[in-house]
């Protein structure tokens, strides 16, 4: 019996969808290796946050629209009594998980949102009735990555796809963003704070925001060492209109680091999860790529969830076949990170299908990429053309949201069901290292096809009996290795290793060797 009879395949709300796996006996890990435990990753990955023990007052485990209420009536309770001395709680889990929200929710998150006001703005003829009293809207909870929707982000949609997520936010958080100085290179800024100005019962205080109208950001500093003909020259001749005094500094004090340290040139991409800008590092002059995501990660597990792929790349380090990482940090409740730009990915240019030699290329330096990820223990589960970038000739896996341990002590996420192997269908993880093989089989054969592959039906069932059409044009070994790849059985699957060891890689070896 094949593995698909065993189980019918699933379909996930279409073929973008993830479906988070959680091995019950390895739960704890799971929750160790995310930072909630006292010795979680969180704290050693992010450099400006610091995870030590608050001892708050009561107060300050207050709600902050409580705290409003005392403020604006003038008749905050007294204090309670100081309770007698208590010994540290032994559960040290629930108290690290106490400690680290206080930190994730002030310290961590040192954005505008997060800006106590002096007193809160209320309506005239305000009757001291604590019930009427305006309070900023609850949070509305969200998974970070389990609603899949695809928003249509061509690139040429830039400034609708990031004005639609920045006027989200806005919206829910009644919050007036970073008014820079206008300048010419500045509509966005000058877009976003149209709709706040006009708003009532802002929580930030008049000054701040007289303070921000006067911030322009710095200025985009030419390079002399890195002449990128990509540099439009005259991002660098914008002049700043008014002073902002001491403007290196202003990243630091609730301002907007994106937009004080990049100028945003455009969107170059759009996942399920995150929008993808080209922007200019200011003080570089340097060209990088900044993904956002595009939902406010409202709640601790939302952004641990998300800082997953941050914490993968970190744990990988720099690898040629490996989109580049630089940094990243929260603001707005959104996760930044800062990349390597690349030209484009392979899913663009789809109509046109891939040629042999290409492919060849394309199979070996994205297994170079999976034999070093595979090597340090970990599985990418969504590679894809999507998700391979190519940047001067060099193809590069990115977009590491979905990648785990191998040996399943992480929570497992599935990638985009199109490039799923049938194990995966069937909730067999023992293998994951070759899910991505899979994975990549069926990419290139996608792209050598240049039809997309099926989402479902029988040709998607099909595919994963093993039954892949002839590829014309190709040579047979070239064909006969991408339905090793695409074996149902994991275990018979090569491996990256060896794949790269095949010998229709010899030609390439050689022209290697000669270089
Ligand atoms: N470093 C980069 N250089 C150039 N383009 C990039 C880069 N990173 C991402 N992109 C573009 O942005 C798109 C979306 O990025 P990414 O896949 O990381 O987002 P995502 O929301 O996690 O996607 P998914 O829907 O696959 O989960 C990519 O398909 C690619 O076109
Ligand atoms: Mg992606």
């Amino acid at each position: 019996m094949s593995m698909l009879s065993a189980k019918t395949p699933r379909l996930r709300g279409g073929s973008k969808s993830r479906r988070r796996f959680t091995p019950p006996a390895t739960k704890a890990q799971a929750a160790a290796a995310a930072g909630i435990s006292p010795s979680g990753e969180l704290s050693q990955k992010l450099e400006h946050v610091t995870l030590f023990s608050y001892l708050p007052s009561p107060a300050a485990h207050k709600p902050f629209g409580e705290l409003l209420d005392e403020e604006s009536s003038g008749s905050a309770p007294a204090p309670a009594p100081a309770p007698p001395q208590q010994p540290a709680p032994m559960d040290a889990d629930v108290s690290m998980e106490d400690r680290d929200s206080c930190i994730l929710s002030q310290d961590f998150f040192c954005t505008p949102d997060y800006l106590t006001p002096p007193a809160p703005q209320l309506p005239s003829g305000f009757d001291a009735d604590k019930e009427n009293i305006p309070c900023p809207k609850s949070p509305e909870k969200s998974v970070a990555r389990s609603k899949r929707y695809k928003r249509d982000c061509s690139p040429k949609d830039q400034s609708a796809g990031f004005l639609d997520s920045d006027d989200q936010e806005i919206g829910y958080q009644e919050i007036t963003p970073v008014q820079f100085g206008l300048s010419h290179d500045d509509s966005e800024e000058e877009l976003m704070a149209q709709p706040c100005s006009q708003r009532r019962g802002s929580y930030v205080p008049q000054s701040a925001r007289v303070l921000r109208s006067q911030v322009t950001p710095p200025p985009c500093i030419k390079n002399p060492y890195n002449p990128d003909p990509r540099i439009d020259d005259n991002v660098f001749c914008v002049r700043q209109r008014k002073s902002s005094g001491a403007s290196p500094s202003i990243g630091a004090d609730g301002l907007s680091r994106y937009r004080t340290d990049f100028h945003q040139l455009e969107q170059i991409g759009c996942g399920n999860f995150s929008v993808v800008f080209k922007v200019l590092r200011r003080i570089e002059g340097c060209l990088y790529a900044v993904k956002q995501s595009i939902k406010q990660l409202h709640n601790d597990m939302d952004r641990r969830l998300a800082l997953k792929e941050v914490h993968t790349l970190v744990g990988l380090g720099n690898h040629e076949n490996i989109v580049g990482y630089f940094t990243s940090w929260f603001e707005t409740d959104k996760l930044y990170i800062q990349m390597e730009l690349c030209d484009r990915c392979l899913s663009m240019n789809r109509d046109k299908p891939l040629e042999f030699g290409d492919a060849l290329e394309l199979l070996y330096q994205v297994c170079k990429g999976l034999d070093f990820i595979h090597g340090r223990g970990i599985a990418h589960l969504d590679v894809k053309p999507d998700n391979i970038y190519v940047k001067n000739g060099v193809y590069k896996l990115g977009d590491f949201g979905c990648a785990t341990l191998i040996d399943r002590s992480l929570a497992i996420e599935e990638g985009d069901s199109r490039y799923m192997p049938p194990e995966m269908l069937n909730d067999k993880y023992e293998h994951l290292d070759k899910v991505d093989i899979f994975s990549l089989g069926a990419a290139v054969y996608e792209l050598i096809r240049g039809t997309p592959l099926p989402e479902s039906g029988p040709q998607f069932a099909s595919l994963r009996e093993g039954k892949i059409s002839l590829l014309p044009g190709h040579p047979m070994q070239f064909q006969s290795l991408i339905k090793s790849m695409m074996d149902p059985d994991p275990v018979r699957r090569p491996s990256a290793k060896e794949i790269l060891r095949h010998p229709i890689f010899e030609k390439l070896h050689n022209a290697l060797a000669k270089k």
